[in-house]
């Protein structure tokens, strides 16, 4: 089956169900669910534990393939591609923020956006102007982007996360509870910082989180409860 192109942008969402093997029967984490997160927005979900969130972004992200629905990434159906297909898109067009930035303990900031542009096959020069850039983008000009994690704070730490998910100029970002490790000022920092990479940058940023700052920041709010939305 070849993928089809559709005319959309962002992220959407059809009718996705994903279920789990539980012993002999199946958990439907995900119960049908549809979302459109468009282009300069913030959309937000919200849930309890074990309410579908991570897998909900595990499909958006193409890591994990549902039993039935539609995803359509960029104007791209997902349904047809092959895994390395899958991979390309999520390369060209998803930038992901996880929960705990993981980022390499030897590598200074600037190293891990490179590491990023080495493995993508951009020309060093060029790369390293576009890091530099990025970095100075989320607030990491002065210097510290020599340093390596454990010489930077948590938010810093998260804010080299969001810089590196942007190198790829990614049209949709999904991000998983990015002020969870972080006290209150400096949570509300990088809401700031994200709804405004969603506005100038135009992504379709699609974010859980349980932060109830994060959420009076978002353009669109959905509750999550037992893999439905509402
Ligand atoms: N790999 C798996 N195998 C079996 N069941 C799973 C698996 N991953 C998640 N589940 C189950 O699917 C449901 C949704 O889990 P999910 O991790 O998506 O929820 P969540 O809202 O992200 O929870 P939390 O906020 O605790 O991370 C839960 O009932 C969970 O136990």
């Amino acid at each position: 089956m070849t993928s089809t192109a559709v005319a959309t942008d962002g992220l959407t969402l059809r009718d996705v169900v994903l279920t789990y093997p539980d012993g002999d029967r199946r958990l439907t984490a995900l119960d049908a669910v549809s979302l459109r997160a468009v282009p300069g927005e913030l959309t937000a979900i919200v849930g309890p534990s074990g309410s579908g969130k991570s897998s909900l972004l595990a499909v958006a992200a193409t890591l994990l393939r549902p039993d039935s629905g539609q995803l359509v990434v960029a104007g791209q159906d997902t349904a047809g591609l092959s895994a390395k297909q899958a991979t390309a898109l999520r390369r060209e067009q998803i930038g992901i923020v996880f929960q705990q930035a993981n980022l390499l303990s030897s590598l200074t900031a600037l190293e891990q956006l490179l590491a990023v542009a080495h493995l993508r096959g951009i020309r060093p020069g060029r790369a390293r102007a576009r890091a530099e850039q990025l970095l100075a983008s989320v607030g990491l000009g002065d210097g510290k982007q020599h340093r390596r994690p454990h010489q930077l704070s948590g938010g810093e730490r998260q804010r080299v996360n969001i810089a590196r998910a942007l190198f790829a100029e990614p049209a949709v970002l999904l991000v998983d509870e990015p002020t969870s490790a972080l006290d209150h000022e400096r949570g509300a920092q990088i809401i700031d910082l994200l709804a405004g990479i969603t506005r100038e940058r135009r992504t379709a940023t699609l974010l859980v989180t349980h932060d109830h700052d994060l959420l009076s920041r978002a353009d669109h709010l959905l509750q999550l409860t037992d893999g439905r939305l509402h």
